[in-house]
């Protein structure tokens, strides 16, 4: 779908007629690679190519409004108290953000009363919202020390009028939701909700989800440390499958309905032989298909290293009738344990072939979301809190904040929601993992390249270290190439 630069206008609640506690430090910015000054636009694409297809000027370009300080200001300070709230599934750098977005406004802005609502956007009801904690520096000085929120997050639906009744009652006049697609959703519907009542609340979202399925932004919150922490699951199974007879290492990674945390966990470590993951649909059986991959490796190298994203294979599960027809609270559909298929059916089909399979399998589910943010993250979180408050200050409202192309910036909440970021099996990353794997995800022929030859594990080898069975580095070995000249690989 082409964007114009109308679709990426995000809405403001009026003029802004205070003057900013910054104005004095912008007054001499202007836009350079480090900055972006006010006024100006960051271009929603970033090759010559795409630019060039839309046949316009620079001004008319596709592009977002810059993220910062403004030298005016929508709202008096003093005539503001703020509302925070973190929604769905927990995620690494949660408190970092809500810390960032209460010292921005106490010790910048001056405003004196910030409420907390507890337990996502439950806190809201009628029955919750006088519930809310007050949140000051002190409150917060520390809680970036650990992970999840100290707010409490939730799911399920909540009625937005109601909401919006809870925000007039507490007399919140600028709401910070940070959430997942779901939170989005549900502050896009309020942000609506306040518009039909003609009432002056800004609402900004601070997009969250370690799943990383929410679109223009560079990557979500948390995902960083989420796949770091994910990686190093894949090192232990590794480890393990490695020093067992016909080992099989399994890991099953979180991410709902997209792959991210499956690769890049899978790439930061370069230990998985195989990653699956739901936007590359794969065969079980069949001389392509994953169990005569998997006996190939083990045949080969004596072990194989399997990620699993928890969101592939529904459709094997499906025509297993082992898919419930479920959602969680938020509606959600509920996953089927691709992890328990893989192993089951992978157990019986080396076992079946006169191999006597060791299979370690690790589903280290909350584990990968539950710690604090990274050093990478938690910068991330401060960042997008310092831009959350500048924006509600200028009145901006139905706009999430973001980082996209390097840049902080504001975007229309509709677009957040309005698709699942997805990892694209044409893309570059998924030719990463592919690369870096050495096999092609057995394939249906949907997506993958199952033309292009697959280089076995063990020959992909310039320079590759793989661990034999004691775990050391062997002795370096010439190999050949299937269709190249010998190589240097280490065994
Ligand atoms: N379709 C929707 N419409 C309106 N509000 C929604 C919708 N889906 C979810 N919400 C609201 O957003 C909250 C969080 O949604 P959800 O449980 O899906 O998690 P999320 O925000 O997507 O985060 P994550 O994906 O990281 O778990 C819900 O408790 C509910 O209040
Ligand atoms: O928190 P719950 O309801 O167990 O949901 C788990 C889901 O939440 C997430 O962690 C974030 O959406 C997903 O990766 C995972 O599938
Ligand atoms: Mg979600």
């Amino acid at each position: 779908m082409t964007m114009h630069l109308d679709d990426l206008r995000v809405r403001h609640l009026g003029e802004c007629h205070y003057d900013s506690p910054f104005s004095e430090m912008l007054a001499a910015k202007r836009t350079s690679p480090h900055y972006v000054a006010e006024g100006d636009r960051v271009l929603l694409e970033d090759t010559v190519s795409m630019l060039t297809e839309h046949d316009l000027p620079p001004a008319e370009l596709p592009s977002f409004e810059a993220a910062g300080p403004r030298r005016k200001i929508y709202f008096d300070p003093a005539r503001v108290t703020a509302g925070v709230v973190t929604c769905g599934g927990l995620c690494p750098g949660l408190n970092d953000v809500i810390r960032g977005i209460v010292q921005e406004l106490t010790v910048h802005y001056g405003v004196k009363r910030i409420l907390g609502f507890r337990n996502g956007l439950r806190g809201l009801t009628a029955e919750n919202c006088h519930d809310a904690e007050d949140l000051t520096p002190d409150r917060v000085r520390e809680i970036h020390n650990s992970g999840g929120t100290i707010l409490g997050s939730s799911r399920g639906g909540q009625d937005p009028d109601e909401m919006v009744d809870s925000l007039v009652l507490r007399g919140v006049n600028a709401l910070f939701v940070i959430g997942g697609d779901g939170g989005m959703r549900a502050a896009t519907n309020l942000a609506a909700a306040i518009r039909r009542r003609g009432l002056e609340i800004a609402v900004i979202g601070v997009p969250k989800t370690i799943d990383n399925d929410l679109p223009y932004t560079d990557q979500s919150f948390g995902f960083q440390s989420a796949f770091a922490q994910a990686a190093n699951f894949i090192a232990s199974v590794a480890t393990e499958a490695a020093a067992s007879p016909d080992g099989i290492g399994i890991v099953k990674l979180m991410g709902r309905h997209s792959g991210f945390i499956a690769c890049y966990a899978s790439l930061a470590r370069n230990a998985a032989d195989v990653v699956l993951i739901p936007e590359v649909p794969f065969a079980l059986e069949g001389p392509d298909g994953l169990l005569a991959r998997v006996e190939r490796h083990v045949r080969e190298k004596g072990f194989v290293v399997i990620v699993v994203a928890e969101g592939a294979g529904q459709d094997l599960l499906e025509e297993r009738g082992l898919l419930a027809d479920a959602t969680d609270p938020s509606g959600n559909a509920k996953l089927g344990d691709i992890g328990a298929l893989l192993r089951e059916t992978i157990t019986a089909h080396l076992t079946e072939a006169d191999l006597s399979p060791t299979v370690r399998y690790i589903d280290p589910s909350y584990a990968v979301r539950s710690v604090t943010a990274n050093a990478y993250d938690s910068v991330y979180c401060l960042r997008l809190a310092h831009a959350a408050v500048h924006a509600a200050m200028a009145g901006r409202t139905e706009t999430a904040v973001v980082r996209w192309r390097r840049r902080f910036v504001h975007v229309p909440m509709p677009l957040i929601i309005s698709h699942r970021n997805e990892v694209d099996p044409d893309g570059d990353l998924w030719m990463s993992v592919l690369e870096a794997t050495g096999y092609l995800a057995p394939t249906r022929g949907s997506h993958g390249r199952s033309d292009v030859k697959t280089v076995p594990h063990d020959y992909r080898g310039i320079c590759q270290l793989s661990h034999d069975r004691d775990g050391g580095v062997g002795e370096p070995r010439d190999v050949e190439l299937p269709g190249a000249g010998p190589v240097r690989s280490f065994r």
